[in-house]
């Protein structure tokens, strides 16, 4: 039997994806040590390999075989746009993204305005404008700290995360209008899913019986 290998994102998602991998009987305790450089971990007895990637980069190694299968967030997958099979909503880092800015800027959206648009997710925010709004709008990528941007005036409007929500009240800021719902998903290589489809789906079906809000 050969190894299946599964990348899972680095940062907030992490730990949530351990604990539901643990729940099902796969564990990697190892993955959990923060203070480790290491980067790929082996499951001998299932026969599995778990290394930790950066957000983006987990759909990339999935298109290309590199990993059979993944975990990342639905921003992440919109965003990429890459060739794989997302299978299923684990139900955890639930968030949205939302286009958001000063209360002022609410008309600027109605009117259907030039506007700047600040975000961390170009292809996001130019379906979103350009596809279901037909609103053109200038974008400027952005890496972190988005909501700098409408407040030292780079943009009208950004579009971000919004989880709780904080991030916008400490700074001012509010959410002008709901792009879509977000979550983490677990994704499949299109041929590891016909060549390992059988442990694949056992691995899915594991995962159904220990998802919140299935
Ligand atoms: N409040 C939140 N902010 C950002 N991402 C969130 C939030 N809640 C859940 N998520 C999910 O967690 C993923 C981001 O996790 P991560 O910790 O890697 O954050 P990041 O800030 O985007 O990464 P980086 O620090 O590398 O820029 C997102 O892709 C999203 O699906
Ligand atoms: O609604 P909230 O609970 O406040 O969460 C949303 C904030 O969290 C994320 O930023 P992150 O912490 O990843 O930092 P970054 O801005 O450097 O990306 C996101 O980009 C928002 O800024």
């Amino acid at each position: 039997m050969r190894y299946l290998t599964i990348a899972l994102t680095k940062g907030r998602l992490a730990e949530k994806t351990l604990d539901m991998l643990e729940q099902i009987g796969i564990t990697c305790e190892e993955m959990r040590d923060k203070s480790s450089r290491k980067l790929i971990f082996v499951n001998e007895e299932l026969k599995l390999r778990f290394f930790l990637a950066k957000g983006p980069d987990v759909p990339t190694y999935v298109e290309y075989g590199a990993a059979d299968i993944g975990v990342t967030g639905k921003d992440i997958i919109l965003e990429e746009g890459r060739k794989l099979y997302e299978v299923m909503d684990l139900g955890f880092g639930k968030c949205r993204m939302c286009v958001c800015g000063p209360e002022s800027a609410r008309e600027l959206l109605h009117n259907n305005q030039l506007i700047r648009v600040a975000t961390k997710y170009p292809n996001i925010a130019k379906d979103y404008f350009y596809n279901q709004k037909h609103q053109t709008v200038e974008l400027i990528k952005l890496n972190g700290s988005i909501e700098l941007a409408p407040i030292v005036g780079l943009s009208e409007v950004i579009v971000d995360i919004v989880e709780t929500g904080s991030t916008l009240r400490e700074n001012g800021l509010k959410v002008l209008e709901e792009v879509c719902p977000l979550s983490a998903r677990m994704v499949v290589n299109q041929v590891s899913m016909k060549m390992e489809g059988e442990r694949i789906h056992k691995l899915i079906s594991d995962l159904r019986n220990v998802v919140i809000d299935k």
